[in-house]
């Protein structure tokens, strides 16, 4: 078997990567790290890339938007596998420089945000400077970037990196931050169904009338069938054009997600179907006796011999 290729948000060192190391075979594999989500899967639809791994959401912050957005439109992508990580941070700077002297602080905006009780506690006139990533932000140090004094990053860069001084250790907000990543490749083959997965889609707001949102939920709710996240995100159409982010308990060959994903469909046929893939914690779906696919093949049955008379 040839060798696959990964595209993932870099560089070396970003949460991301870690990600992309709990895939089987990536340490062997070829990666390219990119600057921006967007590029990462850009590389995997023009074929450069087989998967790309990117952060979806985190248990503080929520959604990625630049992922949420990146795969609900242009060619169709997929995910096919979820890795979680946990998330600790630490504040580093150029040797020599102590707390009392940092004026600004770069690091990514998810980063930023998870830390934001600390900085306030112990740097509160601190400005911060955008990094890309966690990872950049820190090189951004070694490189002799003279717009920040320190970066807020992953401990594992910090630890192999001598020339970074690490200043303070596990500096986020909520020291049981987790956040969740996806690896995402072109369509093909469905990963199969483990009895505990995850089925992602993007419906957009069916046309605009009381109760729109309910009937997207009904589709779920009378299917038994349990969401785990859902979130909605502007189109860019026009104001109050929205689409929802929905991740369900299940895959796509699971009857009850199956009917879902029909109804859906009817409802607003520009759902587009994002993958069905095995939950990282191995969650098994709870399946109430009335939604299983034997209760679906009964009834479907029962339906036919009512049209055979
Ligand atoms: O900057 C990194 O190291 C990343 O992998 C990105 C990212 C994110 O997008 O949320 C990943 C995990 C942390 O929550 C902070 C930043």
């Amino acid at each position: 078997m040839s060798a696959l290729t990964y595209t993932f948000l870099g560089p070396e060192g970003t949460f991301t990567e870690t990600a992309l190391m709990q895939v089987p075979g990536a340490a062997d594999a070829s990666r390219i790290p990119c600057t921006n989500v967007n590029t990462a899967l850009e590389r995997v639809r023009n074929g450069e890339a087989d998967a790309a791994m990117v952060p979806i959401e985190n248990s503080v912050e929520g959604g990625v938007t630049a992922t949420l957005d990146a795969i609900a439109t242009g060619p169709e992508l997929r995910i096919i596998r979820e890795a979680l990580v946990p998330i600790t941070f630490v504040l580093v700077a150029r040797p020599g420089v102590v707390v009392s002297d940092i004026k600004r602080i770069s690091t990514h905006g998810h980063a930023w945000a998870q830390c934001r009780l600390w900085v306030e506690e112990n740097i509160p006139n601190a400005d911060y400077v955008p990094g890309s990533s966690t990872a950049a932000s820190a090189m951004g140090l070694l490189e002799g970037d003279a717009h920040y004094d320190a970066a807020i990053c992953a401990p594992l860069i910090a630890g192999e990196q001598p020339g970074l001084n690490v200043l303070a250790e596990n500096i986020g907000d909520n020291p049981d931050a987790v956040t969740r990543f996806i690896l995402v490749s072109r369509p093909g083959t469905l990963p199969e169904r483990t009895g505990a997965d995850k089925t992602t889609v993007v419906v957009p707001l069916p046309e605009d009338h009381p109760g729109a949102l309910m009937e997207i939920l009904d589709q779920f709710a009378s299917r038994g069938v349990n969401l785990s996240r859902i979130e909605s995100r502007p189109t860019g159409q026009y104001l109050g054009h929205y689409f929802f982010s929905i991740d369900a308990d299940g895959h796509a060959s699971d009857s009850r997600v199956a009917d879902a994903l029909a109804g859906l469909h009817r409802i607003s046929p520009a759902t587009r179907f994002l993958g069905s893939y095995a939950r990282a914690d191995k969650q098994a779906a709870v399946v109430a006796p009335h939604t299983s696919d034997a209760a679906f093949a009964s009834a479907h049955a029962w339906v036919q011999s009512i049209l055979r008379g």
